[in-house]
């Protein structure tokens, strides 16, 4: 089952990799034309109604594709400006521009239904936004008074409103979407359109439809807060990880540490919030947090585990790394589904007790109900009902920090409004494509410095690629 956003990402994903998606609309358009050929044969009295979208540019293909074989109609319902998608456009040229019938009133579509004996709903796919109003209510409803069997593509226009098509039969594209049954969509194909594997199963650009946009009237505390508690071993760690966890745009990072330390970080975070810890101020930080990350650089000791036993009983969502992986382990069932961990293969072990590979990190994700970000040449990462694996990187970043910068972009996109899962897939995603940029750039010569400073601009590559393609 496939929710329409992850629709999207598959989209992006494919885009990146193959530049154009007009293909899967033509191999979309084959999948219906060729279903609705074997299923009534030829000469047959057709309607296929088109909306605005991409959906609507499936039926122009779809109606191209039975045009010589049956005496068929197609009506394209543009948006109020008299525009239709990119890729539609393509399929209206390919069509025939003269022969389409934009925007009939009622009174004649209802006409049209009535002549039919076949009619391609392509009014909306998986971008319908609700409420559905006027004229599409009224031709859902005409469509749904009819005797002449419907043939819905991708999804029933509507699905999820209070204006649904009810079809006989639904052919969907790669997998059923969301919401989607025998009762609500008939008959369910699911045709496979060209999109493979890796724009399934790997991390890519198409992970950036999960990351909330920055919207321009904001105000403060709307993107998260960042709670840091960490380094307070290696102060270094604990500073990277703030480092990071700004890439992701939230407003606020406040970092707690001992006393004793806190002159160290106060000076190497001088832009940042730098608190004493001390139990009261950690609990009153934990309140105030979206996302808190405990573990790189903190030792394991009495301190250490009363934070970590914190996080837990706070209820927030978490990011476990280093130190705070091993003291988890003791406490395995305080683990829920708000945590993520990002052990090595080492520290997954001492977690899980388990060897370090996909499958057992499936089963721990599945019975703990929490994400696993297993570090490696590959991450894999999984909540248990879905994995992603995310590949690329540069050797260099077997070098020490990178997994602290890791945990730390990790948690910004978690309080960014991120799940765990998405945010994970996406942190690491981003952190091998900012290694792959600096080795173009120099080879093995950087270090987790360079890294930071460039992320920035990692970021902003993929973020630009889903805004200048929505
Ligand atoms: N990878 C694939 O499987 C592919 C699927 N394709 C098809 O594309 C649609 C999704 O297309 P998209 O353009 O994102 O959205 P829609 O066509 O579903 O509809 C958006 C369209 O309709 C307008 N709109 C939305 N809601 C309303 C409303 N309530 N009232 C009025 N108008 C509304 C909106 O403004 C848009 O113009 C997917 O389902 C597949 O069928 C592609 O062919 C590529 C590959
Ligand atoms: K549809």
């Amino acid at each position: 089952m496939m929710e329409n956003i992850e629709g999207k990402r598959i989209d992006f994903n494919y885009k990146w990799n193959h530049g154009d998606l007009f293909i899967l609309m033509e191999n979309a358009g084959k999948a219906v034309s060729e279903y609705i050929t074997e299923k009534y044969g030829k000469n047959r009295n057709i309607l296929v109604i088109s909306g605005s979208g991409n959906n609507g540019g499936d039926g122009i293909i779809t109606a191209h594709n039975l045009d010589s074989d049956n005496n068929l109609k197609l009506i394209v319902m543009t948006r109020s400006d008299g525009s239709v998608s990119s890729l539609s456009r393509r399929a209206m040229e390919k069509f025939g521009n003269d022969r389409i019938i934009k925007n009939p009133n009622t009174g004649d579509i209802r006409k049209m239904i009535s002549e039919s004996d076949i009619i391609v709903d392509a009014i909306f796919g998986t971008g319908i936004r609700d409420p559905v109003k006027e004229p599409y209510s009224s031709i859902i409803e005409e469509i749904n008074l009819s005797r002449a069997e419907v043939i819905s593509i991708d999804v029933p226009s509507g699905l999820g409103t209070s204006h649904s098509v009810l079809p006989d039969a639904t052919v969907t594209f790669t997998d059923v979407k969301e919401g989607m049954n025998e009762k609500n969509s008939g008959s369910i194909n699911v045709r496979n359109i060209g999109i493979d594997e890796r724009e399934i199963n790997y991390a890519g650009p198409g992970d950036m439809v999960y990351f909330p946009k920055i919207e321009k009237n904001g105000h403060k505390g709307q993107n998260g807060k960042v709670l840091i508690m960490a380094g307070w071993k290696f102060t270094g760690a604990g500073c990277m990880t703030a480092r990071a966890a700004e890439n992701a745009l939230p407003d606020l990072i406040t970092m707690l540490v001992p006393k004793a330390s806190s002159t160290i970080f106060s000076i190497k975070l001088e832009d940042q919030i730098v608190g004493v810890f001390n139990s009261l101020n950690m609990k009153n930080e934990l309140e105030k947090c979206n996302a808190v990350l405990t573990g790189p650089g903190m030792g394991i000791s009495e301190d250490s585990v009363k934070v970590v036993l914190a996080v837990c009983k706070s209820g927030k969502k978490a990011v476990f790394d280093a130190d705070a992986i091993h003291i988890m382990a003791e406490h395995r069932d305080l683990i829920n589904q708000n945590m993520l961990f990002t052990p090595h293969s080492h520290e997954f072990e001492v977690l899980t007790g388990t060897e370090a590979n996909r499958e057992n990190a499936e089963k721990f994700s599945v019975k703990y109900g929490c994400t696993i970000l297993l570090k490696g040449p590959a991450d894999i990462i999984t909540n248990g009902k879905k994995t992603v694996i995310s590949e690329g990187g540069s050797p260099r970043m077997a070098m020490g920090g990178t997994g602290d910068i890791l945990a730390g972009l990790c948690t910004g996109l978690m309080a960014r409004n991120m799940d765990p899962f998405h945010a994970a897939v996406l942190g690491s995603f981003i952190n091998k494509k900012n290694g792959e940029r600096l080795e173009k750039e120099r080879s093995y010569w950087f270090n987790t410095y360079d890294l930071l400073g460039s992320m920035g601009r990692t970021f902003r590559e993929y973020y630009d690629f889903i805004i200048s393609n929505e």
